[in-house]
């Protein structure tokens, strides 16, 4: 009998970002191995025209949830999504849901935080610190919590290369940020923002060590933990392979690699790509809220969920595992044949950018002009590659985190929760991860038929015809230009072929001899 398990058993749980990607993963896997547990209390807001019920129907509806619906079947009654909006003041939550949650809550996963890397100050620290405060604040008037788990991120302290499981201090107290966002103006903000975020290459990541700070200060009494994974990729195992569903951290230069858009990125091979599959993150993340609650550490402890000391992988290796899936499992109309080269060279990617990236996207939209169709590629490739250029600080550095707290963890788990709730990356092979998250990629973001395979195969071999016959075609018109204008060029044209003439005449002398 698995002992997380049975401990989620009976529990009232408060998750914030469960309509995330990570949350979605961590719900499913509670509903699946705890399916006794008492209710899941999701704060959600109203987006996009959807209500709080239809978000939450589309959620458990999804092919996600499919296996929870089997050991779960009553799980839309565990559910009990509550209206809320983190970036206001008591998160907007009406009085009796306030109540409810204060009075009966025993275990907070908190998830939900602004993911964008170039979101404006006020508004990452109002998500990333400040609703974190709040939290910590509603936290401290529950009488039957147990834990607090905060989900940060291992680059929150990105501007260090050796990164230990404790809390860096930043220069100005997030209590003096969290007070200027109030009063400071929006270009004040924006003039001060690169001081403030220092050597962090956004608010992203500033804003998340400040969160980690908040954390610490305002602990008080409560058993408190914080997770700090790095890239978040597809599920690795569970409740299957390759799940995923936005277009954060690879999974969006997975899409626009194997289209054919992204060909050539800034990247250094050797650095290591420090993916974490969802499920691993979820796993740990269990794994804490139980530890964290049962044996009551004395100091926040902070776990990394990283894959780079147990199990590296390299950019330069990585990229050609998804060009090898890309050949199994191509994506429909692909604009150009996947390619994926890495340079760490301005020049060399100035020119591929110009040759490979913006002028096929300018003849494409001339094309679409010409056929009286409206252009965008060109748009579409200025914020591809505004996005990969947001993603080249983390694809051209290696970090070592250390994994005290970790490993201290998984030797603390019975066989049973190590098997039940497996965190051990070692155990993880690249190729076929690579391969599922590709697979998923096109089936769950993409939402491409797999019987389309066979088309987009034929669709990949008619775009390498059309590459050769355009290269052989460029070839021959710049050396005819060539010897046009110089001399040197001319003889060497004459001395080729007057080479081929006479080993053609050669050979047709010999084989007239035989006969
Ligand atoms: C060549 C071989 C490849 C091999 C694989 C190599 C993989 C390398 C991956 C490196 C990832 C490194 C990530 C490091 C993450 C740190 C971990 C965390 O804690 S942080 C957690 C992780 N957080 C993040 O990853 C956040 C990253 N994203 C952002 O911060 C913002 O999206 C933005 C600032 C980049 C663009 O903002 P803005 O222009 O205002 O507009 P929108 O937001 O509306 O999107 C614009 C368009 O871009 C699209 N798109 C979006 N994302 C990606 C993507 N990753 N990619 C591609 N495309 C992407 C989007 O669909 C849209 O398309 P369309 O509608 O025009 O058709
Ligand atoms: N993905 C990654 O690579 C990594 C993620 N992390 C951390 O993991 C956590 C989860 O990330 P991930 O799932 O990827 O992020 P997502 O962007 O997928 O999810 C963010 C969640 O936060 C919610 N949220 C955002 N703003 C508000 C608001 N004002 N009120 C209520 N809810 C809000 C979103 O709700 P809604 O659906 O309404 O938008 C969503 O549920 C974050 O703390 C992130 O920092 C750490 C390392 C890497």
């Amino acid at each position: 009998m698995s002992m997380i398990a049975a401990f989620y058993g009976g529990k009232s749980i408060l998750i914030t970002g469960a309509t995330g990607f990570l949350g979605k993963v961590l719900m499913e896997k509670l509903f699946r191995t705890s399916p006794d547990l008492k209710v899941i209390y999701i704060l959600v807001r109203p987006k996009a025209g959807q209500t709080l019920q239809q978000r939450v129907f589309q959620i458990l509806n999804s092919k996600l949830f499919e296996k929870v619906k089997e050991v779960c079947p009553n799980v839309h009654e565990k559910i009990r999504a509550i209206s809320a909006d983190l970036n206001q003041s008591d998160f907007a939550i009406s009085k009796e849901d306030m109540q409810e949650l204060l009075s009966y809550t025993n275990i907070i996963f908190h998830c939900a935080a602004t993911v964008r890397f170039d979101d404006h100050l006020r508004h990452a620290v109002q998500l990333n610190v400040t609703a974190t405060q709040q939290l910590l604040l509603m936290a401290s008037q529950m009488p039957k919590l147990e834990a607090f788990i905060h989900i940060s991120t291992a680059f929150s302290n990105c501007n260090l290369k050796h990164i230990d499981e404790v809390i860096y201090p930043c220069p100005v107290e997030p209590k003096k940020i969290i007070d200027s966002m109030e009063w400071l103006d929006d270009a004040i903000i924006d003039e001060i923002t690169p001081k403030l975020i220092g050597d962090r290459p956004n608010t992203y990541t500033y804003t998340k060590a400040l969160g980690e700070m908040v954390v610490q200060q305002e602990s008080g009494n409560i058993n408190i933990a914080i997770i700090r994974p790095s890239i978040v990729g597809a599920t690795w195992q569970e409740p299957f392979p390759g799940w995923v569903d936005n277009l954060n951290g690879p999974s969006g230069l997975i899409i626009a690699a194997g289209k054919g858009f992204l060909r050539c990125v800034r990247a250094t091979p050797m650095a290591v790509a420090d993916l974490i599959p969802a499920d691993t993150v979820v796993n740990l993340t269990l794994a804490v809220g139980w530890y964290t609650a049962v044996h009551r550490p004395k100091s926040v402890l902070i776990y990394h969920c990283t894959s780079g000391n147990f199990n590296p992988c390299n950019w330069g290796k990585m990229a050609l595992q998804v060009l090898a899936a890309f050949e199994k499992i191509p994506f429909e109309r692909a604009f150009r044949r996947p390619n994926a080269d890495f340079t760490t060279n301005s020049i060399t990617i100035q020119y591929w950018n110009a040759v490979s990236h913006r002028a096929p996207a300018i003849i494409y939209d001339f094309y679409l002009r010409l056929t009286g169709r409206k252009p965008r590629m060109t748009k579409l490739m200025n914020r591809l590659l505004r996005t990969v250029s947001m993603l080249e600080y983390f694809i051209n550095r290696s970090w070592e985190w250390s994994t005290d707290n970790t490993e201290m963890l998984m030797s603390e788990l019975s066989p049973e929760d190590q098997r039940v709730f497996n965190f051990d990356v070692r155990q993880l092979n690249w190729l076929e991860y690579i391969e599922n998250y590709v697979l998923g990629v096109k089936k769950y973001l993409l939402k491409e038929d797999m019987a389309g395979i066979p088309k987009a195969k034929q669709h990949l071999k008619r775009l390498r015809n059309i590459h050769y016959l355009f290269n052989t075609a460029l070839f021959l018109i710049a050396w005819r230009l060539l010897i046009a204008r110089s001399q040197v060029a001319r003889n060497v044209w004459f001395f080729i072929v007057s080479f081929c003439y006479k080993l053609l005449s050669y050979f047709r002398a010999s084989s007239t001899l035989k006969v």
